[in-house]
């Protein structure tokens, strides 16, 4: 996928294209490891967001069986104390923008916040770590292309326009995915070149 030292490869397990087509263009060069895809359709477990990617993690590491990254995203509803959140991909399914727009009919707050959450293990043994991002908007009536998700209904704060008609490039920047994944480059880079690293990736030879 991008230009890395050789003998350090993750896996990134996800069913969702355009989460991977969106991480790639995210990371660019900046992460220091080689990112290998792997579509593998996870299950969809209940419970908190940070318990449900943890889950999700340590179910990919046992399938890949070596280091994994997993994600997780929600979309939270201030007026409906954060659900759909972890929820959101059944809503969508049944209901579309529209309906995640006229879901909130009866409030006046539309308020809303996409969280995302990577998840990363360095083997199936191993403790999961997770990284974080969330950027604020508003549910508003669906406009611009269907090709992702909820992206017609999700006016990012300080934007005109919703994640679906602002340019990739902007989403890209502002993205509760963007935010996650700068978190997550950071840490790695940090460990890059260092001794601790091994502590993170495992026994030598795991990777
Ligand atoms: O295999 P995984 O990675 O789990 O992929 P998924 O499609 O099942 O994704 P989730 O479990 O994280 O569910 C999140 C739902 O929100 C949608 N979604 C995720 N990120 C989005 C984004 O940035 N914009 C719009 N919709 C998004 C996605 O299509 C799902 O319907
Ligand atoms: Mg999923």
């Amino acid at each position: 996928v991008m230009a890395v030292p050789a003998g350090r490869s993750v896996v990134f397990v996800t069913g969702n294209a355009k989460k991977l087509e969106e991480v790639i263009q995210i990371l660019g060069d900046k992460f220091p490891y080689k990112l290998i895809s792997r579509k593998i359709d996870l299950p969809e477990y209940q419970g908190e967001p940070d318990e449900i990617s943890i889950q999700k993690c340590k179910e990919a590491a046992r399938q890949a069986d070596g280091p994994v990254i997993v994600e997780d995203t929600c979309l939270c509803f201030r007026a409906l104390e954060g659900l759909p959140g972890p929820y959101i991909k059944w809503f969508l399914d049944k209901l579309k923008p529209e309906g995640l727009y006229k879901l909130l009919a009866g409030f006046e707050d539309k308020s809303a916040w996409a969280l995302c959450t990577f998840a990363f293990s360095a083997g199936k043994e191993e403790p999961v770590q997770l990284f974080r991002g969330t950027t604020e908007g508003l549910i508003v009536e669906p406009r611009g292309p269907r090709d992702f998700g909820w992206d017609p209904c999700f006016q990012p704060e300080g934007y005109e326009k919703t994640y679906a008609e602002l340019p990739k490039e902007v989403k890209n920047t502002i993205s509760h995915r963007y935010r996650a994944l700068a978190a997550m480059s950071e840490h790695f880079s940090k460990l890059k070149d260092n001794t601790a690293e091994r502590v993170v990736w495992g026994r030598e030879g795991v990777v």
